[in-house]
């Protein structure tokens, strides 16, 4: 029987066994065949979670499919089959597994670099024939030759150093990159015209955008070193495939070695059959190896992703890596903007979130998307993420700021959200996780201090001060069934604010008559969930 109250990962393409033991019993797994746009159209609707390889276009007409979708995991590197602003425009994270295929990807490039240098396929094929054809294969050495690398990333590099063993000379292009970082590495940062010029061999490591996107086309084929092999184990559609495969023919290219076309899958290419030019159909990341850490490290993520916490790997998610300090302040920070919500329910014109103590120490940029999802959870009906929330807050004009300061006398951390209303009025939360158990605390609301866990059900009740109101509210609730956990009240004068903490959520019908029966000014409930 289906337990639908499980979340739903649907896997739109073949992934290894060990994303299965990583997902474990928690989630409900359904399987779709990724390229069936009518199948994955329908099956992304009851999805939670998304997971797929480069064969599945994940865009803006899936996610207007989607009803409760939280991420899509790509299984891999490249992003460039999902379109990462629209996931962002519906709140959905999109995460990679981005180290996991990388030494695989540099060592297939390799690989096509040494079988195109030795032409060991053709050879390998002429003896399937039962042909010795010996003179026929002359190949190439690569030591004391010239190898260029487009783009100086993580496989860029890791092929570099591979490389580098067969006693080459090693000349790089990638704008983003440092000459002092290339010179670390030993390669002389060039430009692609130089690189063109120079390159016996040259490897592609680049990303698929718009800017690199046709970057070698017949015009830099011409330039090149006349004999050059190039290789592209990095997306189809870098290179002009047709142009490619003239140049081989005319003998301008040397060889080449291609794993990645620009439209997959194929079986037609100008790039097939053509004598020197290797082919593997997108084997870069197939290897058991790979596959497993890609599977284990999407899974990782889908759980944390789908638990509402924040995805190390998350590529559309402001506030960049969450250190070891500032991580249990999220979901603390989240329930100080869930109290505002509460005591102004309509969206702020600003939202200061203040750091103060140890804490300021550490990078806490992504604060504020904790303190934006806890206020606007009753301002907007779709769900607020780590994701939208930047987007909603600029969409509703919503100012947003972090305070620091060293100074906290009275704990070691504390942060206060303050939100200021369209009107001027603001209201302050303040916070903060205590003692090796990191317990999450309410500590002030409004210049009033309390010291009450942040869990649970929260009712706050502003009343002229009296004689017996506690004993009235708390008969009241115990006639509804309601248990109080914890109560503190905080009077000035000849005003109080009365906290508790029940078990319980409490509808208005209850507390409405509640607040009426003490003459409270106001009555709010926070159920912190
Ligand atoms: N064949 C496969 O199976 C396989 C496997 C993994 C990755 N890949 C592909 O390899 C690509 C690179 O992966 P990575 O992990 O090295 O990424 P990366 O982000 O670490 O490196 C990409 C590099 O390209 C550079 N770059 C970006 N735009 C450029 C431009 N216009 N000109 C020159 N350099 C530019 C960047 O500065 C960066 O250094 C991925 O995007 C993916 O498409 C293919
Ligand atoms: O970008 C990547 O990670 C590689 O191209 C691998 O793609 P794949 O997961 O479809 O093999």
């Amino acid at each position: 029987m289906t337990n639908t109250s499980r979340p739903v990962v649907l896997i739109a393409e073949k992934l290894a066994p060990s994303v299965l033991d990583a997902l474990g019993d928690g989630v409900e797994v359904r399987h779709v065949d990724g390229t069936d746009r009518a199948a994955l159209l329908e099956a992304v609707q009851d999805a939670d979670a998304l997971l797929v390889r480069s064969a599945t276009q994940v865009n803006a007409e899936v996610f207007a499919a989607t009803r409760k979708l939280k991420v899509v995991a790509r299984a891999g590197v490249g992003l460039d089959n999902v379109e990462v602003p629209a996931a962002t425009q519906n709140g959905v994270m999109v995460v990679n597994a981005p180290t996991s295929n990388i030494v695989s990807a540099a060592e297939h490039a390799v690989a096509l670099l040494l079988a195109v240098a030795r032409q060991i396929p053709a050879a390998h094929e002429t003896l399937q024939n039962h042909e010795w054809k010996r003179s026929k294969f002359n190949g190439v050495e690569l030591n004391g030759k010239t190898v260029g690398v487009v783009g100086l990333g993580k496989i860029g590099q890791l092929f570099a150093q591979r490389i580098a063993a067969f006693g080459v000379n090693l000349i790089a292009y990638d704008p983003y990159v440092s000459a002092a970082r290339a010179a670390q590495l030993g390669i002389e940062l060039v430009s692609l015209e130089e690189l063109l010029e120079r390159s016996d061999a040259i490897s592609i490591h680049l990303p698929k955008t718009p800017e690199t996107k046709g970057l070698i086309g017949a015009e830099q084929l011409a330039k090149a070193k006349r004999g050059v092999i190039i290789v592209n184990a990095a997306r189809g559609g870098l290179i002009d495939e047709e142009a490619l495969a003239e140049a081989v023919k005319e003998g301008q290219v040397g060889g080449a070695g291609v794993d990645v076309f620009s439209t997959e899958p194929t079986t037609e290419s100008p790039l097939f059959n053509v004598p020197g030019i290797v082919v593997t159909p997108h084997l870069g990341a197939s290897t058991a190896e790979a596959q497993d850490r890609a599977g284990t490290d999407v899974a990782k993520s889908v759980a944390l992703a789908l638990a509402g916490e924040f995805v190390p790997d998350a590529v559309n998610v402001q506030g960049g890596a969450v250190g070891e300090e500032v991580r249990p302040y999220l979901p603390l920070v989240q329930k100080l903007g869930t109290v505002l919500s509460a005591l102004s329910p309509k969206a702020p014109t600003s939202v200061t979130v203040e750091v103060r103590g140890e804490l300021s120490n550490e990078d806490v940029a992504v604060l504020p998307l904790a303190a934006l999802r806890g206020v606007f959870s009753k301002v907007v009906e779709s769900q607020v993420t780590f994701v939208n929330a930047p987007q909603l807050a600029e969409d509703l004009g919503v100012s947003v700021e972090v305070v620091k300061e060293t100074e906290s006398p009275n704990h070691r951390s504390l942060v206060t959200v303050r939100a200021v209303a369209a009107d001027g009025t603001t209201n302050s939360v303040s916070g903060t996780v205590s003692g090796i158990a990191q317990v999450e605390k309410l500590v002030n609301i409004n210049g009033r201090n309390f010291d009450l866990r942040a869990e649970g059900t929260v009712l706050l009740l502003e009343y002229p001060d009296r004689p017996g109101v506690m004993g009235t509210v708390g008969t009241l609730l115990g006639e509804a069934g309601v248990n109080i956990e914890a109560a503190q009240i905080s009077q000035t004068g000849d005003d109080a604010v009365m906290v508790l903490r029940v078990d319980r959520p409490v509808d208005t019908q209850v507390l409405d008559p509640i607040g009426a029966s003490v003459g409270a000014r106001t009555v709010r409930s926070v159920d912190f969930g």
